[in-house]
C-alpha cells in the first residue's frame, strides 16, 4: 500500500520522473513533495538510488529542473531522487521571515528546540521516512544500493548524514558543501535555532551533525569511506568563510586513511547550478563506481 500520490510526469533522459506528494509524520503530517526519477533499466532490474539533497531556499524541483543529473544517471541505470528542503507551511513564527532559517532551510537535522520540533525533522524524514514511503511504493529501487550527494546546505546534509551513516550508504559527494557548520555563521544560526545553545564549544548536540568533526572522529574501517567534494574557487559564499572545505581535509587528515576524500577546487566556479550542473556528471559517475561494484 502506498500513501503517494503522483501530481506531474515527465520522460527525461532514458526514464521518467515522477513528481509525488506523501503526508510526511517526520514533518507533523504536512504534505512533501518529491521528485523521483526511475530509469528505464529498472524495468529488468531494480535500479541503485541516489538521493540529491539541495540547499537554502531551493525546493524539489531545483536539483531536477537545474542540475544536469538525468543523462549521466540513465546511461548508468542510476535512479534519482529530490526532497524538498524543509517542511513547507509548519506556521512556527518566524520561519518565513529570513531564507536562512525555516522554510527552505531544513538543514537536514531533526530540530529538538520545541517551536521547531513538531515539523522540522529533515534529518528522519531523509534517512526513515523517505525511503520506506518509496520502498513501500515499489519503484523498482534497490535501497541496498543507496549513496547520496548535495549542493551547500544539502552538501551538508549529504555529507553528514552519510558519515553519521556509513553501513547505510555506498558513498557521498557534495558541491560547495557548509562542510564545518559548527563554526561558520550559516551552521551557527540553524544550529542555535533548531538545536539550542547547549554546553560545549561548539556545543555536543552541533558536533553531531557537523561533517568534518563526523570525519575526524570516524570508527568506519579506514579506507572504506567514498567520498568526493567540489568547490568553485569565485565561489560567493567560500570567500564569505561559510563553506570552509579546509576543515574536511583538516578531518581527513587527522583520520590518517588515504584515499578516502577526493576534494577539487575548480577554478573559476561559483555557487550557482552552472557549477553544479558542468560536474554533475562526474558525480554521477563517482557514485556508479561504488553502486554498481
Ligand atoms: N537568496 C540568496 C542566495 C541563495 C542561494 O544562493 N541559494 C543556493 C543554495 S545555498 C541555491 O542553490 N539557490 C537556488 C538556485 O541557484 O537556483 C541570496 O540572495 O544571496
Amino acid at each position: 500500500m502506498t500513501n503517494l500520490t503522483s501530481t506531474s510526469t515527465n520522460r527525461v533522459a532514458s526514464g521518467v520522473l515522477t513528481k509525488y506528494t506523501f503526508p510526511s509524520s517526520s514533518l507533523g503530517g504536512l504534505s512533501t513533495s518529491v521528485n523521483v526519477y526511475v530509469p528505464d533499466s529498472a524495468k529488468s532490474s531494480p535500479a541503485p538510488v541516489l538521493f540529491y539533497l539541495a540547499g537554502l531556499t531551493c525546493t524539489e524541483d531545483t536539483g531536477a529542473q537545474k542540475g544536469g543529473l538525468f543523462n549521466s544517471a540513465g546511461k548508468e541505470g542510476i535512479a534519482l531522487v529530490f526532497p524538498d528542503t524543509s517542511p513547507r507551511g509548519a506556521g512556527v513564527e518566524g520561519e518565513d521571515a529570513d531564507w536562512q532559517l525555516g522554510t527552505g532551510a531544513g538543514f537536514y537535522i531533526d530540530a529538538t528546540e520545541a517551536k521547531w520540533k513538531t515539523h522540522y525533522n529533515m534529518y528522519s524524514f531523509i534517512v526513515d521516512e523517505l525511503p520506506s514511503v518509496l520502498k513501500a511504493a515499489n519503484l523498482r529501487l534497490d535501497f541496498s544500493r543507496w549513496s547520496i550527494t548535495g549542493h551547500s546546505m544539502g552538501g551538508h546534509g549529504a555529507l553528514s548524514i552519510y558519515l553519521k551513516n556509513p553501513a547505510l550508504f555506498k558513498s557521498a559527494s557534495a558541491f560547495a558543501p557548509i562542510a564545518n557548520p559548527a563554526v561558520v555563521p550559516w551552521g551557527i544560526g540553524a544550529f542555535t535555532a533548531y538545536l539550542g545553545a547547549s554546553a560545549g564549544t561548539p556545543p555536543t548536540a552541533w558536533l553531531a551533525h557537523d561533517a568534518s568533526h563526523l570525519l575526524a572522529n570516524s570508527t568506519a574501517p579506514k579506507g572504506s569511506l567514498h567520498l568526493l567534494v567540489d568547490v568553485g574557487t569565485a565561489d560567493q559564499f567560500l570567500t564569505a568563510g561559510q563553506l570552509t572545505p579546509e576543515a574536511l581535509e583538516r578531518a581527513a587528515e587527522a583520520r590518517g586513511a588515504k584515499g578516502e576524500l577526493e576534494l577539487r577546487r575548480q577554478e573559476g566556479y561559483d555557487h550557482s547550478y552552472y557549477f553544479i550542473s558542468t560536474f554533475s556528471p562526474d558525480h554521477v559517475a563517482f557514485h556508479a563506481k561504488y553502486l554498481k561494484a
